[in-house]
């Protein structure tokens, strides 16, 4: 068994390990300097957006190399069980958290695979601090882990994932998003204009 197992002793499946011929991600040089907020990438957007009032306003910062930080705090909009996060929405910041990634590498890019361990159980009120970092980079394929602690960004590990993303062009949004959503998106300036930092990608 590989040493550098990132999930303790719950392997991933295969379609998460890297193939031989994956490379390093390299950090676009336009990417934001480590400790720089990244904003979000769309307002309605459930994981960062501003205008979801029970969303999980999660703030992602640009780490080092290919690696983003990022806090959620469990409300109590968020509950499964009485007084403790759903698994689900502890997966959607993680899932967040991944996503940002992408934009340190100026890739537009959306989720294939995602696999969550869920470690310790969240109380609402919890603020999950995540980790996230590329691992490696095999053509549209993206390969990315993450970790959740709880109790502060050194405490232990409440949550992990693996996941695997896919390169795709602006065209998969504009083709497949309910057009009322894609019109209004395409009306807003700053929308565009976010979108343009990754078409000028070489
Ligand atoms: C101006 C207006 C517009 C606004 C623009 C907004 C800009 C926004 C900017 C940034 C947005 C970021 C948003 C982040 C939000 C958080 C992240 C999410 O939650 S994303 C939502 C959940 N995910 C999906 O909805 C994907 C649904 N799936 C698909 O659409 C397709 O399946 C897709 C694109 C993932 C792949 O389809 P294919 O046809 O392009 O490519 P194929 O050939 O199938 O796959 C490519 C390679 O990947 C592997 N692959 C694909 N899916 C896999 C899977 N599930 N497991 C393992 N491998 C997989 C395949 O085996 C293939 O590998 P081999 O090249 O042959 O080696």
């Amino acid at each position: 068994m590989s040493t550098a197992n990132p999930r303790g002793t719950n392997p991933a499946s295969s379609a998460l390990t890297p193939p031989p011929s994956a490379i390093p991600p390299v950090r676009h040089p336009d990417a934001p300097a480590p400790g720089e907020l990244l904003g979000a990438h769309y307002e309605d957007c459930f994981g960062c957006g501003g205008g979801q009032p029970h969303g999980l306003h999660l703030q992602a910062r640009a780490g080092e190399g290919v690696s983003i930080t990022a806090e959620f705090t469990v409300k109590p909009a968020h509950q499964g069980a009485p007084g403790l996060a759903h698994g689900g929405v502890l997966t959607s910041a993680l899932d967040e958290t991944l996503g940002s990634l992408n934009w340190l590498l100026r890739t537009i890019a959306v989720t294939g695979r995602l696999e969550t361990d869920f470690v310790r159980p969240v109380p609402v009120d919890t603020t999950l601090f995540l980790q996230a970092e590329v691992a490696a980079v095999a053509g549209r394929k993206i390969y990315s882990t993450a970790v959740g602690r709880i109790g502060g960004p050194d405490g232990p590990v409440a949550v992990r994932a693996q996941a695997l993303f896919i390169e795709v062009k602006v065209d998969h949004f504009i083709d497949n998003g309910r057009p009322e959503e894609i019109r209004a998106a395409m009306a807003d300036p700053d929308q565009i204009r976010r979108v343009r930092a990754f078409e000028v990608n070489p």
